[in-house]
This record gives C-alpha cells, sequence and structure tokens, in this order.
C-alpha cells in the first residue's frame, strides 16, 4: 500500500486516482482506468458529433420536461443539460423533484411531456431493452449504497466484473481490491454491507459503479448523513473522477459548500421550474429572491467551518477513513 502519512496526502484534482493503490495491484487498476477514461473520450466525441453544426450535443438533457403524480404537478417545463466531462448539481429544497428527476435520467420513470436525452439519445420512448442498454452507460450511486446485502463487499463490486464475461478471477480480484482502495476502503472486501457505515457503503456503491466502466454517474445525495470529513473525500474523489476518467456526473444535493467544489453548472428546482439554470458564480450573483433565501438559509445550515485534510487511510478496525 502506498505510504498515507498526512503530508502525502494532497487530494487535489490532479492527485491520481491509483495513488493509494497497492504496488501490486496498481497495473491492473491503471489499465482499467485507462480503459475507462478512452472510452468516456470516445463518447464525448459522439455527442460532440451529435450537434447540430459545430455546437456540440450535450450528453445528458431534459427538454421542456413535464411530470405529475395525479393531480401533484412535480415538474413543469424543466430544462437543463450536461455537457460530456462535466458536472452537474441540481439543488433545490425537499420534495422539489430531484429524485424524480434522476429516475427519469434512468428511465425508471417517464415524462408526461418533453424529452429526456441521455447519451445524446432520445430516450423518452425507449423499451426496457434500450434502457438497459444506456444504464450500462449511465449508472447511479444510491442514498444507501443500493448494494446486495447478502454478498460480501468484494462480490458487490465483482458483479460488473463478472457480468463482462472476459475478465479472469485473478483479474477481478485485483480490479476489485484496487477499486477498493481507491475510494479509501481497503480491506474491506471480506465484510457485509450491513458492517458497514452509510459512508462506507457510499464508497463502495462508488466502487461497484465504476467496476462497470460507465460513461457517467448520476449520485443522489452523496453527502447526506456522512460527516463533513468523508463529505470532502468524497467531493475530492468525484472531481478526480472527472478530471482524470472524464466522467459526466450529475449530482442531487442539498450541500451547496459540495456543489460549489464540483458543479460547472446547476439547475436549481423551485415549485416545479427551474428557476435557475447556470454557473454557481451567477447563481451567487442572481438578484432572484427565491435564490438568494436558498443560499442565505444554507449559509445558516452550513457555517463555514475548515475541514480538516485527509490523514490516514480508513480501515475495518478503525472505521476512520481518507483518500489520497
Ligand atoms: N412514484 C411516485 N408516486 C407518487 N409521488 C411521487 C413518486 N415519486 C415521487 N413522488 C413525489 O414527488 C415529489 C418529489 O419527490 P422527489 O423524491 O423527487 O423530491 P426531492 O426533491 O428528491 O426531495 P428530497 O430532497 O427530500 O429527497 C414528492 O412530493 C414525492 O412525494
Amino acid at each position: 500500500m502506498a505510504d498515507s502519512t498526512a503530508e502525502n496526502h494532497t487530494t487535489d484534482e490532479h492527485t491520481p486516482l491509483t495513488a493509494e493503490v497497492s504496488a501490486d495491484v496498481a497495473p491492473a487498476v491503471e489499465e482499467f482506468m485507462a480503459e475507462a477514461a478512452q472510452q468516456n473520450a470516445d463518447a464525448k466525441e459522439a455527442v460532440d458529433d451529435a450537434g447540430p453544426g459545430d455546437t456540440p450535443g450535450p450528453y445528458i438533457s431534459f427538454d421542456h420536461v413535464y411530470k405529475s403524480f395525479g393531480d401533484f404537478v412535480v415538474l413543469h417545463d424543466v430544462s437543463f443539460f450536461v455537457n460530456a466531462g462535466e458536472t452537474l448539481c441540481i439543488l433545490g429544497r425537499s420534495g422539489v423533484g430531484k429524485s424524480v428527476s434522476l429516475q427519469m435520467l434512468m428511465g425508471f420513470l417517464k415524462p408526461d411531456k418533453g424529452r429526456v436525452l441521455v447519451a445524446g439519445e432520445d430516450i423518452t420512448t425507449f423499451n426496457e431493452k434500450k434502457l438497459q442498454e444506456i444504464r450500462r452507460k449511465v449508472t447511479m450511486v444510491f442514498q444507501n449504497g443500493a448494494l446486495f446485502d447478502s454478498i460480501t463487499v468484494g462480490e458487490n463490486v465483482a458483479f460488473p466484473l463478472r457480468e463482462r464475461g472476459d475478465l479472469a478471477e485473478d483479474q477481478i480480484f485485483q480490479v476489485v481490491k484496487g477499486l477498493l482502495e481507491m475510494v479509501g476502503v481497503a480491506g474491506m472486501e471480506n465484510l457485509l454491507p450491513s458492517d458497514l457505515s452509510t459512508g462506507m457503503k457510499r464508497s463502495v456503491a462508488i466502487a461497484r459503479a465504476l467496476a462497470s466502466q460507465p460513461e457517467a454517474v448520476l449520485y443522489d445525495e452523496p453527502t447526506t448523513m456522512v460527516d463533513p470529513l468523508m463529505a470532502q473525500l468524497l467531493g475530492d474523489l468525484i472531481k478526480r473522477l472527472k478530471q482524470q476518467l472524464h466522467l459526466t456526473s450529475i449530482v442531487v444535493t442539498h450541500d451547496m459548500r459540495f456543489a460549489k467544489k464540483l458543479a460547472d453548472r446547476v439547475v436549481f428546482l423551485h415549485e416545479g421550474t427551474a428557476r435557475f439554470f447556470g454557473t454557481m458564480e451567477e447563481m451567487e450573483e442572481s438578484q432572484d429572491p427565491i435564490l438568494q433565501e436558498f443560499l442565505a438559509l444554507d449559509s445558516l445550515v452550513l457555517p463555514d467551518q475548515d475541514v480538516p485534510p485527509a490523514t490516514s487511510g480508513m480501515t475495518p478496525e478503525s472505521g476512520i477513513r481518507a483518500i489520497p
């Protein structure tokens, strides 16, 4: 395992994803990551070609989307997009349709009206078979991790690797070990999900998502119910995945610090509409009283506390973890 002293944990987006991966499995993980990065670069080119004229097509977009449950209107004429390799944060108070939006992007829910485009394709009328193809490209990290409870952490992460059918068992073992080290939960292969804290489960869920080499990852409230240090670590990881794997990400969050750190753009949902769509700087400069109120309330809820830098790897014994 790489040295994990405090001075070696710079945790910026340029720290190699494999910096904490043991020397014995690093080559396998590096090869796996290089494959993923190349695939994502190809995906970006594919959507770049899809736009009209010289305009690149977005990787994901909501195009005038409407959604109601009975008489209850959740989304009313909502539009936004995410370019390939970029990160969008979906912000808004409870119950405004953030999770409903993610479920539509995964094809679990259909819009009543409007179009949903994923991987540059209009998935609005896709049948289940075609949606499964899309779900190979776009994967979701659920709040609770959505791990299989009856199998070990290692088996959970190995699952998508086995599905590929082209990897030998020793390659699977190495990639699983390396991915767990990469997301800061080294040595937890043999534990059951029920042995893990919420933050650890989320890290394992990210490792499992990465094992499927997605082009995009959708995160539902990644910092809910985790402490500020864990939130910082997850944020660093998502940023490095963007920087080094060119992953496209959508992050649903209430956490403005997190959004500030990650977002190329934000969409703010309010009373069924996309009240704001643009950069975080533009949102902060907005004179819209609803946005100003949201930002003011957030600064009350989240005082500007300094989070100490990560200093050590999390071990099953300590229950404390850090990523590079
Ligand atoms: N399948 C469903 N059937 C009926 N109503 C639903 C369904 N899914 C979501 N809703 C309702 O749609 C609204 C938006 O839900 P959603 O989960 O997207 O909110 P959210 O913005 O993610 O909130 P939170 O931040 O609290 O998670 C809620 O009022 C919810 O009860």
